[in-house]
């Protein structure tokens, strides 16, 4: 048994890529058919064999973010981070509805969120309206905000400084720049991008997994693919309340605890929308994910 610790850089279908303690990689299996499986980020226990080795043990894991897949199932996407740092730009056209989706999941699992506004040299054009409004939830919310771009040295070490020695995870739509960013903090990713597609043996299929780089100055970045959906089936609820937190006032004045906000008397919903505290569009997100999470 040649059996050492390692962390998971890469974890896809069957199989992952883990890099031991001198950032080599080796492509590995878990032991068991019913064995958990490890995903990026994790630190595990594992033996070398040929042609892959094998995952004996995942080491407890302090955190582990989930997305529902395509039936609802949770599907782990990657684990022990210490912060998810959420990108968005003027272009794309930030979606408030993955916005929301990822306040309710850092909420729910404890991990720090921290907003990423890129792209700041088409910050002053219209078409950043949406993001601005974005940038005026996250105040009210309290959740800290940085702005930069990738032509920005200043602010990427803002960025750094700010996070030094964290495991980070980048999330965020396809095209705001989450690769760029990892090439900013991690210069040699392209690098290690080649490394791992030749080692997994996917060959270019590997620019779609979730994939964790070693920072030059300390700590992880897990750059995580664009997303179309990230549901939140296997969440409860009442986590739902975590994105909205007006909303979640107002339903405390309903008279009636099981108030479905429609037709029944002294509903708090129905008076913050007359009296216009309630953004109608942020309600409707706010139902349509405490209808995801009913299942
Ligand atoms: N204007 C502007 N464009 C940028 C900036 N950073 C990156 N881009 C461009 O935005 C586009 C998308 O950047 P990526 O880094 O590939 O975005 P991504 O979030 O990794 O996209 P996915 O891999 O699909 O998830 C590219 O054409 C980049 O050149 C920036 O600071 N300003
Ligand atoms: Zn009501």
């Amino acid at each position: 048994m040649n059996e050492s610790t390692a962390r998971v850089v890469m974890g896809s279908g069957d199989h992952c890529l883990v890099a031991d303690p001198d950032g080599s990689l080796h492509r590995c299996r878990p032991r068991r058919r019913r064995d958990p499986r490890p995903v990026c980020g994790d630190r595990v226990e594992w033996s070398a064999d040929s042609p892959d080795g094998w995952i004996d043990v995942i080491q407890p894991r302090r955190n582990l973010i989930e997305r529902g897949d395509f039936r609802g199932r949770p599907r782990g996407l990657a684990a022990n981070i210490d912060r998810i740092v959420l990108v968005v730009a003027p272009e794309p056209v930030p979606d408030a509805l993955l916005v929301d989706r990822y306040i309710v999941l850092s909420e729910a699992l404890d991990i720090p969120l921290m907003l990423w506004c890129h792209k700041q040299d088409l910050a002053s054009s219209a078409q950043s309206m949406p993001m601005r409004a974005i940038q005026r939830r996250f105040e009210a919310m309290g959740i800290p905000m940085m702005t930069g771009s990738t032509h920005d040295p200043e602010a990427l070490n803002r960025l750094r400084t700010a996070t030094r020695g964290e495991t980070l995870i980048l999330v965020g739509q396809s095209g705001v720049g989450k690769s760029s960013i990892t090439q900013a903090l991690v210069p040699t990713a392209s690098l290690r991008i080649g490394q791992i597609s030749a080692s997994s043996g996917q060959g270019r299929h590997t620019t779609s997994e979730t994939t964790l780089f070693d920072r030059p100055d300390g700590g992880a970045l897990i750059d995580s693919p664009g997303v179309r959906t990230l549901r939140l089936d296997h969440l409860q609820p009442g986590a739902v309340d975590a994105a909205y937190p007006v909303i979640a006032e107002a339903t405390r004045r309903c008279r009636f605890n099981d108030c479905r906000h429609g037709s029944e008397p002294d509903c708090g919903i129905r008076a913050g929308l007359a009296a216009g505290h309630i953004d109608p569009e942020a309600l409707q997100r706010w139902q349509r994910l405490r209808q995801e999470t009913r299942g």
